[in-house]
C-alpha cells in the first residue's frame, strides 16, 4: 500500500481513559463495514457508481491525452474555471505536477484582480480557457465565462473563443453548455452520475492534472489498490477510519475531523477533503466539522487549542517520510552557536519530520485521538491511494451515520437566492 495508517493513539490513551469503550464501539462500527461494502459492491457491478469504477478504465485518458490542448504547444497559460468539485480535486494532483510550462492557474474566485491578468493585454493570444461546471449553472462559472468569451472575441472574434477555450459540463441542454454551442466551443461530458466532490478521477480532474505532466495511469492504480483492498479486507485502512471516526462521535463527543498534512504539497488536499467531508456528512442536523490545518504552521497557530482546548477532534496527520534534497545544515554558519547543535547536518525535511512525530506524541500524550498516517513518497501512486482512501472513508462514514454520501440538498436555498438578487426580485 501507498501509505501506512496507525490508529494505535486512538485505542490506549493511558489511564483514566475509556479506553474499552472505543474499542467496543469501534470494533461494532467495523462489522458494520461489511454490509455497506456489499451495498457498494452491487451499485458497481450495477454500473451505479462510476466513481469507484473509474480507477480500472484507461480509454477516457487515451482521448483526453489527443486533445490538441495537451498535444499542442499554443498556450503558455491554461486558466482553469471551475469551482468546489471542479477545481478542488485537479488542483490537489496539479500540486506534483513536474510540468511548468503552460502554467496553470486556478480561478477559484470572483476576485477581478485575479482574473483581470488573463483577460487582458498581451497573454491572451497565449492563454486557453477550461470551463468546467458539472451543471453548468453555478452562477460564479457563467459569470466568469461571459467574462473569458467577451475577452477573446474582443481579441480574435468567434474563432478565437471556440478554439482558445474548453468546456466541461453534463451533457444536454444547460447554460454553460448553451454557450459554448452557441460560440462553437468543444465540449467534454462530464459524467451525470460522478458527483463534483467524487469527480477527481474523472476528466475534470485528469485534464489539468495531466497539463501539468501527472501520470494519471499511475494516480488510477494508487486509488484502485485502494479500492481493491478495502472491498478485500474488513480491516482496510478506509474502513478502519470511518468506523473510528464514527465509534469516536457516536461515544466520546468528536465533533471535528481535523487533516494536518506535514507538507504544502498536500494543502489543496485539505480543501478538497473538507468539501467532501462536509457536503457529504453534515445533513439533517447530524455530521461532523471538518478542519484544514497544515504542519508544521498550524503548530504555531491552532495547536494549543488542541491541546489544553476541548477533547472533540479527531486529528489525522499525514507525514511524509520521503527526505528531500535540501543541503545538509551547517551550523557553523552561526559561529557555533551551541543553541543550534540540534539542527547540525540535518536536511529541512528531518526538522519537519521531527516536528510531525512531536506533535503526534504531545497530542498522544494528552489523551488526543489521534491518527498518523505515513507516506514514503509523495507521487502520484500516493495521491491516488489518498484521494481513493479519503472518499471510501466518506462513504462508509456518511453510510454508519445513516445519511446520503452523495447529495447535498441544502446548499440549493443559497443559489436560488443569489440568482434572485441579482434579478432583483428577493
Ligand atoms: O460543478 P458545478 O455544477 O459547477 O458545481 C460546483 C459546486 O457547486 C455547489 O456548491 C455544490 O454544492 C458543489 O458540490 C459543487 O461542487
Amino acid at each position: 500500500m501507498a501509505y501506512i495508517q496507525n490508529t494505535d493513539a486512538c485505542f490506549d490513551r493511558g489511564a483514566g481513559h475509556r479506553n474499552d469503550w472505543v474499542k467496543t464501539a469501534y470494533s461494532k462500527a467495523l462489522i458494520q463495514t461489511e454490509s455497506i461494502a456489499q451495498t457498494l459492491g452491487q451499485l458497481m457491478k450495477r454500473g451505479q457508481l462510476p466513481i469507484l469504477t473509474l480507477p480500472g478504465e484507461e480509454e477516457d485518458l487515451k482521448e483526453i491525452e489527443q486533445l490538441p490542448l495537451v498535444t499542442g504547444d499554443d498556450y503558455d497559460h491554461v486558466v482553469v474555471v471551475g469551482i468546489g468539485g471542479s477545481s478542488l480535486g485537479a488542483q490537489v494532483l496539479a500540486s506534483i505536477g513536474p510540468k511548468t510550462h503552460p502554467v496553470l492557474h486556478f480561478w477559484d474566485t470572483l476576485d477581478y484582480h485575479v482574473m483581470a491578468p488573463h483577460l487582458t493585454g498581451n497573454n491572451l493570444a497565449r492563454t486557453a480557457f477550461l470551463l468546467i461546471s458539472k451543471s453548468g449553472s453555478t452562477p460564479e462559472i457563467l459569470a466568469q465565462s461571459l467574462l473569458v468569451v467577451e475577452a477573446l472575441n474582443k481579441f480574435g472574434g468567434k474563432e478565437a473563443v471556440s478554439r482558445q477555450v474548453l468546456v466541461i459540463c453534463e451533457p444536454g441542454s444547460n447554460p454553460l453548455g448553451r454557450i459554448a454551442d452557441k460560440w462553437g466551443i468543444k465540449r467534454l461530458d462530464h459524467n451525470p452520475d460522478v458527483g463534483g466532490r467524487y469527480s477527481v478521477f474523472s476528466v475534470v480532474g485528469a485534464l489539468p492534472a495531466i497539463l501539468a505532466g501527472i501520470d494519471m495511469r499511475m494516480v488510477r492504480r494508487g486509488a484502485k489498490e485502494v479500492l481493491d483492498n478495502t472491498f478485500r479486507t474488513v480491516d482496510a485502512a478506509p474502513r478502519v477510519g470511518a468506523a473510528l471516526h464514527h465509534a469516536l462521535h457516536e461515544i466520546a463527543g468528536v465533533s471535528m475531523n481535523v487533516m494536518m498534512p506535514y507538507s504544502k504539497q498536500l494543502e489543496p488536499m485539505t480543501h478538497w477533503f473538507r468539501q467532501l467531508w462536509a457536503e457529504s456528512i453534515g445533513k439533517e442536523g447530524r455530521g461532523t466539522t471538518p478542519l484544514n490545518a497544515l504542519g508544521p504552521i498550524d503548530q504555531h497557530s491552532q495547536l494549543q487549542l488542541w491541546l489544553d482546548g476541548p477533547n472533540d477532534k479527531f486529528f489525522t496527520l499525514i507525514i511524509n517520510n520521503e527526505q528531500d534534497t535540501s543541503p545538509l545544515m551547517d551550523v557553523g554558519l552561526a559561529s557555533n552557536d551551541e543553541a543550534l547543535d540540534y539542527l547540525k547536518d540535518h536536511h529541512i525535511s528531518e526538522v519537519v519530520q521531527a516536528e510531525a512525530s512531536a506533535t503526534a506524541e504531545t497530542l498522544a500524550m494528552r489523551g488526543k485521538f489521534l491518527r498518523r498516517m505515513e507516506i514514503g513518497k509523495l507521487d502520484e501512486r500516493t495521491l491516488g491511494a489518498l484521494l481513493m482512501h479519503f472518499m471510501l472513508e466518506t462513504i462508509f462514514a456518511c453510510y454508519l451515520l445513516g445519511v446520503n454520501p452523495f447529495d447535498q440538498p441544502a446548499v440549493e436555498d443559497g443559489k436560488r437566492l443569489t440568482k434572485m438578487y441579482l434579478k432583483g426580485k428577493a
